[in-house]
């Protein structure tokens, strides 16, 4: 026994040390360029930082000035002029103007040095987090023709087809590793923003770095320009995208297929995230493309374990245990891609605890047009399971097209979780009505981004619904103080605790494809995470880090082997990968993480 596993020990250790692993950092990078070509390449540019032997060697003494700093001086010198633009914006009454300089701030930084770009954004992930991210991407898409300055990422457009297969050679790396697609036909709940949307594949990446360790030059942020419904857009002088309508249909399609396809051809083993695509075509290129590639869904599959997570959490917040969670009563207002993959996973949960499928009976849901019910008109399909009856079990009163405040007080639900896209919803009266839940702790989750979409804020919560009340939101708030010393917490329910680990764990793993085992294995780590003395407080998820990457990524490359799926990576083969303990294969996937520091650079001739 003992044997056994000193020997696989020893062979773990052989494989971090000699796994010609593309994160571990290279002792030296090989450039073929000289002079300003290197300090106009932000992969390579070190700013101040270049000695004088390597400024000799690469054409670049006399192009910087004299003084040799060193990175930690540079992050000082960043930091200290952030702060400096915060401080002399303080009391300005335009929060936009406000977030944008500091979106502005980061951005040059990361278009000059992109070492120390990572490095800020990795040290300080919880603050620059709603900046690359969700709040303030939002902002940037909305904005984005005026904002253009430098190309990040490709573009794939309706015009390009049939030449999409040579055109992925234009990108300049050999090597990719994560693609975060989009068609921007559904921008957080902003709408159909077009060419505009490739801000979410850039800010999405921007976390796979941050936050899974993925190198900066293996990720490509990816916009599908089919055209845009928005008529504002197509009739901005500034817009830069195709100034046609949206392709539907097959013609559709078929951009998506090829783009796929010119994707397998030159980085076959490339993972590849869906993101913020409309519902219909979330589903429908889930459905076409996820046993034929390496891909998954974010909105649908990485919000859904998100909110399950969060959901088990408000039943242990409760000090019930977690076989109570069919007795939960959850009302869900939003009938979209992430709210169905929320109901889809939700239901399997409970379905795995013994309800039969026609015995579950938790979820209310309503769309836009209030209450979905059995006497729905031309009821979607891929609700009918949720839409409630008219037997003996159903609340009287509670008809086709209930209103959400008539349900809230109707069903006293232990759950409200919005996934609307519709700031505000949660209103006043909602909230008083949720103050009469069924729960000793109820839960309410305003998940819908950015933050002016959000349901509800915590404040409104704690106020209207109690000090009890438990309160998540897709985009972050502040934590609430609630006199005497207490804490309402602001938790912050955003697929970005599973989508890094995701993507990480299939890239390890190598997994052919992304199965429904790797996506629960990602959130059954993260539900398991908090702890219940965290629990009890009302922090229902951690803070954003490598640390739960790396969990979620191990627990994913487990399954992935477990499954047969996986076919390895960098040279560690599935046989290899399946003699690690669950330990080593969450050291192993920490290995594997980039981390940005300055390398010598070597010049080619
Ligand atoms: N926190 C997170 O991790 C995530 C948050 N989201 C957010 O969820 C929102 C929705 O995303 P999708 O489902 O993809 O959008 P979607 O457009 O597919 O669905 C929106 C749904 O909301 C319903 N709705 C609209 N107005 C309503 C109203 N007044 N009352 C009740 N329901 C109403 C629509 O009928 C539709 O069913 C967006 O704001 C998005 O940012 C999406 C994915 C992840
Ligand atoms: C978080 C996210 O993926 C969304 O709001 O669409
Ligand atoms: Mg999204």
């Amino acid at each position: 026994m003992w044997r056994s596993a000193a020997r696989r020990s020893s062979l773990f250790r052989r494989l971090l040390s000699s796994s010609s692993s593309s994160y571990a950092p290279p002792a030296v990078y090989i450039v073929n360029k000289r002079g300003n070509d290197i300090l106009n390449d932000p992969w390579y540019n070190k700013d101040t930082a270049f000695p004088m032997t390597e400024r000799d060697r690469l054409g670049l003494r006399g192009l910087l000035p004299p003084r040799v700093t060193c990175f930690e001086e540079q992050y000082e010198r960043f930091i200290n002029s952030y702060r400096t633009l915060e401080n002399n914006m303080q009391g300005e009454p335009d929060s936009t103007r406000v977030a944008l300089a500091k979106w502005k701030d980061l951005n040059r930084l990361h278009s000059r040095n992109e070492t120390l770009y990572y490095r800020v954004l990795i040290d300080n992930i919880e603050e620059f987090a709603p900046i690359v991210y969700t709040p303030t991407v939002g902002l940037v898409c909305e904005n984005y023709s005026g904002l253009f300055r430098r190309s990040r990422g490709m573009y794939f457009t309706a015009k390009d087809k049939g030449e999409m297969m040579s055109m992925i050679y234009n990108w300049p790396a050999d090597k990719v590793d994560m693609i975060v697609v989009t068609d921007g036909s559904r921008i957080l709940g902003l709408g159909d923003l077009g060419v505009q949307g490739v801000g979410i594949p850039i800010g999405k990446l921007d976390l796979y770095v941050a936050a899974a360790g993925i190198n900066p030059q293996k990720v490509l942020p990816v916009i599908l320009d089919v055209g845009t419904n928005n008529e504002k857009l197509l009739e901005d002088k500034l817009y830069l995208g195709l100034r046609q309508p949206r392709l539907e249909g097959e013609e559709y399609l078929a951009i998506i297929d090829e783009f796929m396809e010119a994707v397998r051809a030159r980085w076959p083993k490339a993972v590849v995230q869906f993101e913020d695509f409309q519902m219909k075509w979330a589903f429908e290129t889930l459905e076409r493309y996820r046993n034929r590639f390496c891909m998954f869904n974010d909105d649908i599959q990485g919000t859904a374990g998100v909110a399950l997570a969060g959901l088990l959490g408000a039943v242990r917040a409760q000090g019930r245990p977690l076989h109570d969670f069919p007795n939960q009563k959850i009302v869900v207002v939003g009938a979209g891609s992430a709210g169905i993959g929320v109901l889809n996973k939700a239901k399997k949960a409970t379905l795995k605890m013994g309800i039969t499928e026609e015995g579950h009976n938790q979820f209310w849901v309503l769309d836009k047009d209030g209450l979905i019910t059995k006497a729905r008109e031309g009821l979607d399909p891929a609700v009918a399971s949720f839409a409630r009856g008219s037997g003996p079990n159903e609340i009287p009163d509670l008809h086709e097209g209930a209103s959400l405040v008539e349900v809230v007080k109707k069903v006293k639900p232990h759950v409200l979780l919005g996934l609307s896209g519709v700031g505000g919803i949660f209103n006043e009266e909602v909230l008083k009505a949720m103050k009469e839940s069924d729960s000793p702790r109820p839960a309410v989750f305003a998940m819908s981004n950015p933050t002016t979409k959000a349901e509800c804020t915590p404040d409104d919560v704690f106020k209207h619904v109690g000090e009890n009340a438990i309160f998540a939101s897709g985009s972050p708030f502040s934590n609430v103080s609630l006199g005497n010393g207490k804490t309402g917490y602001a938790n912050q329910a955003n697929n970005m605790y599973l989508f890094p680990g995701i993507g990480l764990g299939a890239l390890l793993s190598g997994a052919r494809n992304i199965s429904v085992g790797m996506l629960e294995a990602g959130a059954e780590c993260l539900a398991s995470y908090i702890t219940d003395d965290e629990i009890k407080k009302g922090i229902l998820f951690p803070p954003v880090s490598r640390h739960i990457t790396a969990q979620v990524g191990a627990a994913v490359l487990r399954a992935a082997i477990a499954e047969d799926l996986a076919e390895g990576c960098d040279g560690v083969g599935p046989k290899e990968l399946s003699t690690m303990s669950e330990l080593e294969t969450v050291d192993y996937v920490t290995q594997k993480m980039w981390y940005p520091v300055y390398h010598p650079l070597v010049s080619k001739k």
